[in-house]
This record gives structure tokens, C-alpha cells and sequence, in this order.
């Protein structure tokens, strides 16, 4: 056989210059093994044999694309005994002719080798089959093509394993993008099915609960079936699935005619005339049972070992999927909810409010916020602990979801903070405070919690759309506002927003961005007030008080911006400038040569609540030079009434530095006898209110004498604060009083005027 290739491209002359040296090669193989066969028709025939050892088609065709040689594994997938003679027509559908009839005439007409083509016939078994084939051109001695040569090379196998993984690589893509579980079960199935023969595919689902069936996907198993199966329980003898659910093992029923654990069910497999059902379950990584895939056939028998494999393979991504659903539900849920109460978080009450608001402009109608805080919370957190203060939140919680209608929604925004979303308008004669009623009086019951039984109450601000704003912040921001008020005007209350509120809240930031700048700005100063002892009439003591001198109101009272300053927080830095300004001037004036007095410093309840309020009092002392026993710090009752416990602690601290402490304000409290004897205290200060009807009202009378009493039985000493006149002075000396302090001796002055002052009466 001559070859001419010099017509064809590089790429073409190469393949088919293989082609032909192979033929050549094979020829000589041929006359070397067979050296004696020298007659040409000789050769032939063992080059006919030869051809035929070959697994691949090869094949001669002539002009008009008849096989003039084939070898024995063409013939033979084709289930004849010759080839020769035939054309495709005769072998293949028309279509499939057709097409290598095309492709043939067109290598004739052009010459051209067409190579590596891939094809898809069905053999005489009728099956499906995947060839790579090449054909080329055959030319006599003048160049003249003359028919072609071709091989073809069945190559399903590598196909099948190239859709398994196109199809494993769709589906992990889809369960990525976050497809529907169904579709991906669909997808999964449909794989499955085109790859095992004459097989059903369905995954089930085992429910939230771990009992019952729930269909996942069948697409091609009879739905009326599916709808029987869905919701059955699981268990030692419920078919392939519900079974291999509850063992958590692979179920393969070979016959259900006749295996016991579709003795309940057989009808129903056999009635879609399914004979066999393998069911293997579905796991998720650390191995818990999530559903099933199951097999359906229509014969009865087991699966092969490839057939399980891909199942294998099947179930492994199902989980995937299913754990990526679960996984990405729970972010949904854990997005929407408050992990600790599993109410409804702020991100969902935005959403709830804006569907409420469209509700109400459909219907011309209303909606309400109810913003909940519950009153002295942080004290429960402090006092029993976090845990307690935890348990508290879910008991509330709990309650007022149970108070609420269906209609509204309970949300926990944080901490210890609630909204109510009272969808549309109040009944007729129903006032928004009725509403609420049942929510506060079931915060209100009691509740015991590591064995300690208590009570909280909650205050609550109600805003109304659209009356008090349009969108859910500004009805929150004005709800809070009123729930603020609530807590004003003493807790446990429901107080709803007035547009007069928001003036005085805005008032109140304004005058609290003030106080921040009178700060910043050193707008404070000190006033000191003597105190005098009566027995000596010396003065031993001053009180420091603050003042303010706004640079528009002239000087602010104390009264007015130390509650401020108190809700704000600021009383801590506003607090630690008086400390360290008393301490500092009290050490100029020993350093001026006065002898040595004691200054009294106020401390709100803030103040001493802080963690490391002694800690900064010790630094004031330090920083100053002075010695701690010419610090007076005066406490209020109240303010030692608020955690007894931990006053007296702090007390006992404060009393270790060296400094002294007196109750200010002694008797508007309500500091027991037993408690008062554990305080640390060198003084009572009486409070001016019981002084200032001194001599005349005899109440009053009885209430200073029993202080002085009480103090001196205690050992006490004993101060009157706000004396104003001989007379005051006169009865608290007879009734035994030890100090005095008020108007009568001198208003608070300030440093250099209390200098000349000390000067005077000492000097
Ligand atoms: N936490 C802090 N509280 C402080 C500080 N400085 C003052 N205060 C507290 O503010 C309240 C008002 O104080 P103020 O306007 O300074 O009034 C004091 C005296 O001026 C007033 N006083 C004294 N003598 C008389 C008198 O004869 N008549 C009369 N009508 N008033 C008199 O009494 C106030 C002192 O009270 P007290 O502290 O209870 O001794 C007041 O509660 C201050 O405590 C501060 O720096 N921090």
C-alpha cells in the first residue's frame, strides 16, 4: 500500500501517516512472523487475522462508504457475520447513518482525515455505546482517493465516568448557590437513574423530631405512592426506608413480595409494581441519620457492587446537602432570633413593624409599640449573678409571650429590653394601658430562681403609628423615650409618648451636652461651707460643694445637674474633679500654715457604686499630699441603702485608707437600727429638713433630739446641717449636739474667702 500525503496539513499528514506506517508496521510484523508465507494472497489472510486480534474497529470502506474490510470486533458488535458489502444504513438508525454517511463523503470529497470523534451508537444488544473514532483517506498509487480507513475505539465507560462527575460537580454547584433541597434531590436522583439501569431513585427525610418520613424527591416514582409514605413512622419493620431510618443501616430488600418488613406495606410498592427496594440512609458528617436513598426495581434482587457504589457516592452528597440546609436554616433562625429567650430579635421586628404599618395604610388603620425595660434589673444581675440574671430574661420572656394575642409579636432587643407590636388599632373602649395590663402583672408575679424567691416589675413607653412617627426607628426612639419617662416618675408603669416628652428629652441631652462641656472646659468650681464644733466653737470642718457657672444662666445650683450628671454617668469624671480639687485645697491651706481641718466631700450613690471608686479616692489622696484623715466622705442613707452588703464592704475599705465617712442626710432614709450598727461611720449628719422648724415644731424637736440620742449611743458624733438662727443653735446645744453647720455660721464661700475666714478665728 503506497502512501501521498503531501496534500494534507501537518496535523492531518501526521495522524494519517500513523495510521498508514502502523498498517505498514503491521504488515511487516506480518512477513517477519511469517516469513514463508510469501504469496500476496497468503499475507492477506494473515494480515486479515491479524486485523482481527485488534479490540478496536477497524474497518476499510469503499467510494460509496460500504465496508470492503472490517475486523472481527465491528462484525461482531454489530451481530453479523461480514460486514463487508454493507453500508451503515443496513447497521445503524437513520440518523446515525446518515451522519457517518456525511462525515465520510465529506473525508472523500476533501481529503481531509477527520479524527478523535466522538459518537454515540447502539450495538446489536441494543445498547448504548460511547466511540472515539478516526477516519482518514486511502489513496492509490496516482494520489486518487480510492476510500477510506477507520478505527474506532468504545469508549462508554470513560463517558459515563465523565457525566458521573459533571453531574457530581452540577450538583455540588447547586447546593452551593443554595438551590431548593428538592431540586437538588431531583438533580441527584436523575444522576443516579441514568447510571444504574432500570431503577426508581427517591430520598426521604427523617422529620425534626427523628420519627416520621417526609418525602424529599422522587421524580420518577409514582407520586400517589409518595403522598401514602409521607409522615409514616419509622421503625423496626416499615419497608426499605423506614426501617433502614430507624437501624440507621442499609436496607436491601431483594423481594418484597415476601421480606417481612414489607409486610404492612407491600401493597403499596407492588401496586407501582416495584418487586425490590434498597434503601441506604443518609448521614450527616458526625453520622446522625437524616433520610434515605432509596432504589425501587422492577426485578426482584440486590444491587451490584456498582450500583452501591454510586449510592455510596449519591448519599454522601444528599447529606451534604441537607447539612448545608440545616446549617443555613439555623443561620436564618439564628439571624432572626435571640439565642438566650428565642423570642424574635430587632431584625425581625423591623420587618414585622414595616408589614404592620403597610397593614394599617391599607386599612386607614393603627399599630402600637410597646417598649419594655425591666426596673432594677441590673440589680438582680449583681446581686445573684449573671446566671440568675439569665434565668430571670427567659421566665419574663416566657410570660409575656404567653400574655400577648396571636396577632401581636414580642421581641427581645437586647439586655433586658422588650417590644410589643400590637398589630392594628385597640378594641372599642380599650385603652392601650389595658392592653399591657396582663404583660406587666405577669412580669410582676413572683419568680424563684436557685431557690431564692423575688419579684421585678418593668416599665414600659408606648409610641402609636402614625400619630408619634412613620417607621419603626422613630416609633422605638419615641416609644423608648416614654419608657424612660415610666421609669421617672417611679417604675412600674406604662407611660405613653406626648410630643411634650420629646421636647424635655431633647431639653435634658441639650443641658447633658452642656455639663460634658462644663467639664471639658473647667466651667465648675468649689464652695466651702465651715462646720463648727459647739463645745469649742472652733471650726474643724468644711463641706466642699459644687457649683457651676454657666456661661449664659450665671451659677447653677448643684440640685440642678447633679441628678443630671447622675443619669448620665457623668457624675464619675464630674465626681473625681471635686475629690481631687478638696484634697488639693485643703493641703494648700496646711501649706498656707492654717492648721489642719477636714473636708467633707458629697459622693452620690454612682459614684460609690463604681468598682474602683476607692481605689480613685486613695489616688486623689496621693496625688494631693493630703493625709487620709482630713478627708470626710459623706455618704446618704439611701445611697448605702441601695446594696447594704456591698456599702458596707466598701465602707470598711474606704475606712482601712484612713478617711472619714458620715450619713449625710440622716433620717430621710430608712436605715434600720441593726443595719446602722454595722456601718463604719464616725458621724450623723441631721438633715436640714428636720432643723429648719427649729425650736417650734416639737416633731421636728423630737426627731433631732432622738438622732442626737441614737448617734451618741452608737458613739456617734452628731452634726446639724442648716442651722440658720441663734435659736436652732440654741436647742441642738441643749439637746446635745456636736457640730453645727448652715447660714448662721457662714454660706458656702469660696477658698480664699474661707482662708480669711479660718485666719480670723484662729489666727
Ligand atoms: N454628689 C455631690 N453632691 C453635691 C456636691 N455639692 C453639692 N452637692 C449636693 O447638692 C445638693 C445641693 O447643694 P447646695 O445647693 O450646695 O446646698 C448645700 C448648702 O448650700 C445648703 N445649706 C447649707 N446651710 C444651709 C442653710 O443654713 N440653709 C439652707 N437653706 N441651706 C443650707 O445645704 C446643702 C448641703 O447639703 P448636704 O450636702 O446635705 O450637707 C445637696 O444635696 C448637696 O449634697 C458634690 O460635689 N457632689
Amino acid at each position: 500500500m503506497s502512501t501521498q500525503l503531501s496534500h494534507l496539513g501537518n496535523d492531518e499528514a501526521d495522524a494519517t501517516a500513523r495510521l498508514m506506517s502502523a498498517s505498514e508496521r503491521l504488515m511487516a510484523e506480518a512477513a517477519r512472523l511469517f516469513p514463508l508465507a510469501a504469496a500476496q494472497s497468503e499475507r492477506t489472510i494473515w494480515l486479515e487475522a491479524m486485523i482481527d486480534e485488534v479490540p478496536d474497529y477497524l474497518y476499510f470502506k469503499d467510494l460509496s462508504c460500504r465496508f470492503v474490510v472490517a475486523n472481527r470486533a465491528i462484525t461482531a458488535d454489530n451481530g453479523r457475520e461480514s460486514l463487508v458489502g454493507l453500508s451503515d444504513f443496513e447497521l445503524h438508525p437513520e440518523a446515525t447513518a446518515r451522519h457517518f454517511f456525511n462525515t465520510e463523503q465529506e473525508i472523500i470529497r476533501t481529503g481531509r482525515p477527520m479524527l478523535d470523534m466522538e459518537d454515540q451508537i447502539r450495538d446489536a444488544a441494543g445498547n448504548l455505546k460511547w466511540m472515539l473514532s478516526s477516519k482518514l483517506p486511502v489513496r492509490n498509487g496516482n494520489g486518487e482517493v480510492i476510500g477510506i480507513v477507520g478505527t474506532a475505539r468504545d469508549i462508554t465507560e470513560r463517558k459515563l465516568a465523565e457525566s458521573l462527575h459533571r453531574g457530581q460537580a452540577d450538583l455540588l454547584k447547586m447546593i452551593a448557590l443554595g438551590e431548593p433541597l428538592t431540586d437538588v434531590f431531583s438533580a441527584l436522583i436523575l444522576l443516579i437513574e441514568a447510571h444504574v439501569p432500570d431503577v426508581t431513585g427517591s430520598i426521604l427525610r427523617l422529620s425534626p423530631d427523628g420519627r416520621h418520613i417526609v418525602n424529599g424527591a422522587a421524580p420518577n416514582l409514582d407520586a400517589g405512592y409518595c403522598r401514602l409514605i409521607e409522615g409514616l413512622e419509622i421503625g423496626p419493620t416499615v419497608g426499605s426506608c423506614g426501617t433502614a431510618m430507624w437501624r440507621g443501616e442499609p436496607v436491601i430488600v431483594a423481594d418484597i413480595e415476601t421480606d417481612p418488613l414489607w409486610a404492612d406495606f407491600r401493597h403499596l410498592a407492588l401496586g407501582i409494581a416495584s418487586r425490590a427496594c434498597w434503601s441506604w440512609p443518609i448521614r450527616s458528617y458526625q453520622g446522625r441519620v437524616l433520610g434515605t436513598f432509596a432504589l425501587y426495581s422492577r426485578e426482584t434482587g440486590e444491587p451490584s457492587a456498582e450500583c452501591t457504589k454510586l449510592v455510596g457516592m449519591a448519599t454522601h452528597i444528599a447529606g451534604i446537602a441537607i447539612e448545608r440546609k440545616e446549617a443555613e436554616d439555623s443561620i436564618q433562625y439564628m439571624a432572626h432570633h435571640d439565642t438566650l429567650t428565642g423570642l424574635p430579635n430587632r431584625s425581625m421586628l423591623d420587618e414585622r413593624v414595616a408589614s404592620a404599618i403597610e397593614a394599617a395604610d391599607d386599612r386607614g388603620g393603627s399599630m402600637t409599640l410597646a417598649f419594655i425595660d425591666l426596673d432594677n434589673f441590673k440589680l438582680v444581675n449583681d446581686s445573684l449573678g449573671h446566671h440568675a440574671g439569665d434565668e430571670l430574661l427567659k421566665i419574663v420572656a416566657a410570660r409575656m409571650q404567653g400574655c400577648i394575642r396571636a396577632s401581636d409579636s414580642i421581641v427581645r432587643l437586647g439586655g433586658d429590653e422588650f417590644v410589643i407590636l400590637i398589630s392594628g388599632a385597640m378594641r372599642r373602649g380599650e385603652a392601650v394601658e389595658d392592653r399591657l395590663r396582663s404583660v406587666r402583672e405577669a412580669v410582676a408575679e413572683p419568680v424563684e430562681i436557685d431557690g431564692r424567691s423575688f419579684q421585678v416589675t418593668c416599665s414600659m413607653g408606648v409610641a402609636v403609628y402614625p400619630e408619634h412617627g412613620r417607621n419603626v426607628s422613630e416609633l422605638l426612639a419615641r416609644a423608648d423615650m416614654a419608657m424612660y419617662r415610666a421609669k421617672e416618675i417611679g417604675r412600674d408603669a406604662v407611660q405613653v409618648f406626648t410630643f411634650e416628652l420629646a421636647d424635655r428629652a431633647h431639653e435634658k441631652l441639650e443641658r447633658q451636652e452642656e455639663l460634658r462641656r462644663a467639664l471639658a472646659q473647667t466651667e465648675f468650681f468649689l464652695q466651702y461651707q465651715p462646720q463648727m464644733d459647739l463645745v469649742t466653737g472652733r471650726i474643724f470642718a468644711v463641706e466642699a460643694l459644687i457649683r457651676w457657672r454657666h456661661p449664659e444662666r450665671g451659677i447653677v445650683s448643684p440640685g440642678e445637674f447633679i441628678p443630671l450628671a447622675e443619669e448620665t454617668g457623668l457624675i464619675g469624671p464630674i465626681g473625681d474633679w471635686t475629690l481631687r480639687t478638696a484634697c488639693r485645697q485643703n493641703k494648700a491651706w496646711q501649706l498656707s500654715g492654717l492648721p489642719p481641718i477636714v473636708v467633707s466631700v458629697n459622693v452620690s450613690a454612682r459614684q460609690f457604686q463604681e468598682r474602683d471608686w476607692v481605689e480613685r479616692v486613695a489616688a486623689a489622696l496621693e496625688e494631693s499630699g493630703l493625709e487620709a484623715r482630713y478627708l470626710e466622705l459623706e455618704l446618704t442613707e439611701s445611697l448605702i441603702m441601695e446594696d447594704v452588703q456591698q456599702a458596707v464592704e466598701t465602707m470598711h475599705r474606704l475606712e482601712q485608707l484612713g478617711v472619714h465617712l458620715a450619713i449625710d442626710d440622716f433620717g430621710t432614709g430608712y436605715s434600720s437600727l441593726s443595719s446602722l450598727k454595722r456601718f463604719p461611720v464616725g458621724r450623723l449628719k441631721i438633715d436640714r429638713s428636720f432643723v429648719q422648724d427649729l425650736p417650734g415644731d416639737s416633731d421636728d424637736a423630737a426627731i433631732a433630739t432622738a438622732v442626737i440620742s441614737l448617734g451618741h449611743l452608737l458613739q456617734l458624733r452628731v452634726i446639724a446641717e442648716g442651722v440658720e438662727t441663734r435659736e436652732q443653735l440654741d436647742f441642738l446645744r441643749e439637746a446635745g449636739c456636736d457640730e453645727i453647720q448652715g447660714y448662721h455660721i457662714s454660706r458656702p464661700i469660696d477658698a480664699m474667702a474661707l482662708q480669711a475666714l479660718l485666719c480670723l478665728s484662729e489666727c
